[in-house]
């Protein structure tokens, strides 16, 4: 049941379907910027008066620089004339001028960055809490198909690229582009005709810019692509190490490793390589623009038609105008990345839940589950893929212990996540005391039903807070008392700190027996109607079995119980036994009737037998 990458997404043409892809078509391109674009509106809606106070002393802060150049025009052309003339105010007020509109920007500039950095900082914490409440929201389906190491670049590597261009680029965008629509704007009110010639050194950079937007979103989404990959790769390696070393895998996923490892050096390069070309280009642009207005302005002023202070300022100007657009280019890196990874995480804040939870939700008869399980005609299949289980029809009495047997790949699992509502029926209904569970809040259909699954997973923590789990607000002697009654107690008093061990620490790592028995107290503490068990595969030693069928029985008790089997001693203390094929019952009856027949349970039963002596 391990997702793959690239397994097919099913059903989900919009969202997360599309993070791995490069190039997109143009509708769908403009359906996720939308998306992302939603997304970032929600996220920045509750700080509209802090950005509105940002955007305030942004624009403080560009006057202050832009009037610098205005002002030694003013200087050279009325001040020192003055001077000459005896006068020493108009510089003085000039110099003072400059002085007071350097530290107005330096004084705006200063509380803009730290105003921006509060909004980014406060939109990266909603964001990160809304990418973990979604991720644990979604259906297990999503899970199953969406791997886990996407999941974490979405949670790392995509919400690090939002930080950095939050942190740093976003501000420098900001007042870089407003920077040059004020240094444009003082220009033209200085000297139109030097306007024009910037006006017509911007059709170039304009053309430069858009080839790099193009080029760079394409390679920072394979870019981001590539890295996802890698991450996905290292964490599947990771958690697979047993597997990867039991095989020696480790060639081959060395070999996989460096080939995506490469792939995200080339999309760098690619990156680079672009941004090498942008980057002299502007520039040339911008030294050729100040060549420009030098060579027109030179003219006019030899003509005297433009004053020497007014070109000294143009000329400014126009140095001035290109360097943000330089410094544009480089934030639009950050920014490029920051978009791709947006879209990304929009696309899995996108996803809604396959299983739903009902709107107007029914009560249990009697207000308490009683156990009685009916898959009445169940049709299954996984998205679009094959049909698993054709047409599944069948009663369970409360309190009866079904085991579930069969060859691999027959349904058992299936049948296990139908009743327990990780995913909903194609066709037909799975009901508990006759309430379809689709009508029934998740609260009481957890309630009622607890499934206990083969890994047996145990949380960081102490070994109480683990049998917790199954009912939070369980007193001490509750906890002991459902450890004793499935004999996971005495081993707990023998750890060093007792229920205090910490399960991940030395002396607190407990065995494959132990960890199924810890999970038996973590379901009878939670004493469900209906419980559904996994058996793990692995087997256990003979005292450890003794151990665990013992924690079993008393666990199963007189409770509704389906247990996918792959212990015969299990079968043995079943009420009922299904076997299970191609998605079908194919024998259905108590163990003793099963072993005394002819079908397929007594051949499996004679083998198991046989496999035990
Ligand atoms: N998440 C999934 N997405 C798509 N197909 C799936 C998924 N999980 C299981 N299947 C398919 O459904 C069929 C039944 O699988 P299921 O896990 O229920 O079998 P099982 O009887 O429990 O097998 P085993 O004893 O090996 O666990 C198999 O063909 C399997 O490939």
């Amino acid at each position: 049941m391990t997702a793959t990458t690239d397994q097919p997404t099913r059903h989900r043409p919009t969202d997360a379907a599309t993070d791995d892809a490069t190039l997109l078509g143009k509708e769908a391109s403009r359906a996720v910027r939308r998306r992302s674009m939603r997304l970032l509106g929600d996220l920045l809606r509750p700080h509209t008066k802090a950005l509105a106070w940002a955007a305030l002393l942004v624009v403080a802060s560009t006057l202050g620089q832009v009037a610098g150049p205005w002002l030694v025009a003013v200087a050279i052309d009325r001040a020192v004339p003055a001077l000459a003339d005896g006068s020493g105010t108009p510089l003085a007020l000039t110099g003072a001028g400059y002085l007071a509109a350097a530290v107005l920007g330096g004084v705006a500039a200063g509380a803009y960055v730290r105003a921006a950095a509060r909004i980014a900082q406060a939109v990266l914490l909603d964001l990160r809490r809304r990418v973990f409440r979604q991720t644990q929201r979604l259906s297990l389906e999503f899970h199953e198909s969406y791997t886990s190491g996407r999941i974490i670049s979405r949670q790392t590597s995509d919400l690090e690229a939002l930080r950095e261009l939050l942190d740093g680029g976003l501000t420098g965008v900001v007042s870089s582009l407003l920077l040059m629509v004020f240094t444009f704007a003082g220009l033209a009110l200085l000297d139109w005709r030097s306007g024009v010639v910037l006006a017509v050194a911007f059709v170039p950079a304009w053309l430069l810019t858009r080839w790099f937007q193009r080029m760079s979103q394409r390679y920072y989404r394979e870019q981001r692509t590539a890295s996802a990959r890698l991450i996905v790769k290292f964490v599947e390696t990771m958690t697979g190490m047993r597997a990867v070393q039991a095989f020696r895998r480790q060639p081959t996923t060395e070999a996989e490793y460096g080939r995506l490892g490469e792939d995200y050096r080339d999309a760098n390069l690619q990156i680079f390589g672009v941004n090498g070309r942008f980057q002299p280009g502007l520039i040339l642009i911008g030294n050729l623009t100040v060549v420009a207005a030098l060579a027109v302005g030179g003219w006019r002023v030899l003509d005297g038609a433009l004053e020497v202070g007014v070109l000294a300022a143009v000329l400014l100007y126009c140095k001035r105008f290109f360097q943000p657009v330089q410094q544009l280019g480089m934030f639009y890196n950050a920014f490029q990345s920051a978009t791709a990874a947006l879209e990304k995480v929009s696309g899995l804040l996108a996803e809604e839940p396959t299983v739903v939870e009902p709107a107007r939700p029914l009560p249990l008869p009697g207000g308490r589950a009683r156990g009685e399980l009916r898959l009445d005609h169940v049709r299954f299949q996984y998205g679009d893929g094959p049909v698993v289980l054709p047409d599944l029809d069948l009663t369970i009495p409360a309190g009866q212990t079904v085991a579930v047997v069969g060859t691999t790949g027959a349904g058992k699992s299936t049948v296990a996540k139908l009743v327990t509502r990780f995913y909903d029926a194609s066709a037909g209904a799975v009901r508990l005391d006759g309430v379809d569970v689709r009508d029934l809040a998740s609260a009481d259909l957890r309630r009622a039903v607890v499934m206990v699954t083969q890994e047996a997973y145990l949380f960081s923590g102490s070994v109480r807070e683990n049998i917790a789990l199954g009912r939070p607000d369980a007193t001490q002697a509750e906890i002991e008392a459902a450890a004793r009654a499935v004999g996971a107690h005495e081993f707990v008093l023998e750890m060093p700190d007792g229920y205090d061990t910490d399960v991940n620490k030395r002396g607190g790592r407990v065995s494959a027996g132990q960890r199924q028995l810890l999970s038996f107290a973590r379901a009878f503490l939670a004493d469900p109607a209906v419980l559904v068990l996994d058996e793990a595969t692995s087997s256990l030693d003979m005292p450890g079995e003794r151990l665990v069928q013992r924690g079993l029985q008393t666990l199963l008790a007189d409770r509704t119980a389906i247990i996918i089997a792959h212990r015969l001693s299990t079968v043995a203390i079943a009420d009922r036994v299904l076997v299970m094929e191609h998605g079908r019952v194919v024998e259905d009856g108590t163990p003793e009737e099963l072993v005394a027949g002819e079908g397929r349970y007594a051949r499996l039963h004679a083998a198991w037998r046989d496999s035990l002596v």
